[in-house]
């Protein structure tokens, strides 16, 4: 589903991906993990397209993304700051994106499911949070996509919203899909993830299962697992 090679990225002087390499098979949730900074975002935005790397190359479905973006239809991506535009109403956005979009769609469903019929006429700048971060669910899963790429989806979540959305990735997982996740929430990431991947100074530092991790670090939960990991290699 993603090859990336050899993969290098540098802002100024910080570099963030120093000859990253990682192979994402078809299907599967997939928890992209590593300390603040240590380019999580960096990695999912050069899949994207929306970073262009210095040195490598990345193939999305068999295709090379160099120059290319149709791919991009095949992705749901859910940002880690969605940025809106404050005076649109919640629902001209679901309009504009379905019409830019142009196809079948499941809206309707998840506004039920996400309870946001009362805020469909509200301006985006007027929600809170946790109401933009459901609006921000709601685009991602509207449509039908092989891989979805979801960065820190829990923020802000209420725990109802965040049984609902975790029902919604199963749902998506057992269709098929392939799904790449960040967050730095431990327990969410032990529930939910098939494999985990930990991305240190540049690199994948590991890439398993959380059982695997636990058993390489000798832990008996996630969030030891990656503490020791992160203590382990800022003694090395
Ligand atoms: N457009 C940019 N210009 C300059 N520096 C950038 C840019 N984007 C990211 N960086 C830097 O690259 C590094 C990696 O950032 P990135 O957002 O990929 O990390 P992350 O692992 O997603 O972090 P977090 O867990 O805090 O979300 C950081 O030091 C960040 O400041």
């Amino acid at each position: 589903m993603i090859k990336v090679e050899n993969l290098y990225k540098k802002f100024g002087k910080n570099q963030v991906l120093d000859g990253l390499d990682l192979q994402i098979g078809k299907g599967g949730i997939i928890a992209v993990l590593g300390p603040n900074g240590s380019g999580k975002t960096t990695l999912i935005k050069c899949i994207l397209g929306m970073v262009i790397p210095d040195k490598g190359s990345i193939e999305v479905m068999d295709t090379p993304i160099r120059r290319t973006w149709k791919y991009r239809s095949e992705i749901n991506y859910m940002p880690q700051i969605a940025d809106f535009p404050g005076n649109v109403r919640v629902r001209e956005l679901f309009d504009m994106i379905r019409d830019l979009r142009q196809r079948p769609d499941r809206q309707e469903e998840l506004v039920e499911l996400f309870g946001l019929e009362p805020h469909m006429q509200k301006r985006l700048s007027t929600l809170s949070g946790g109401t933009k971060q459901k609006v921000n669910i709601v685009l991602t899963f509207m449509f039908d996509c092989p891989l979805l790429i979801l960065d820190e989806p829990t923020t802000g979540l209420d725990p109802a919203a965040l049984i609902r959305l975790k029902r919604l990735i199963r749902e998506e997982h057992s269709r098929g899909k392939t799904i790449l996740i960040t967050s730095h929430i431990m327990e969410f990431v032990a529930e939910i993830a098939d494999e985990v991947i930990y991305l240190l100074e540049g690199r994948i530092y590991f890439q398993g299962s959380v059982e695997e991790l636990k058993k390489m670090t000798k832990q008996k939960n996630l969030e030891h697992a990656i503490a020791a990991l992160t203590t382990t290699t800022a003694d090395a």
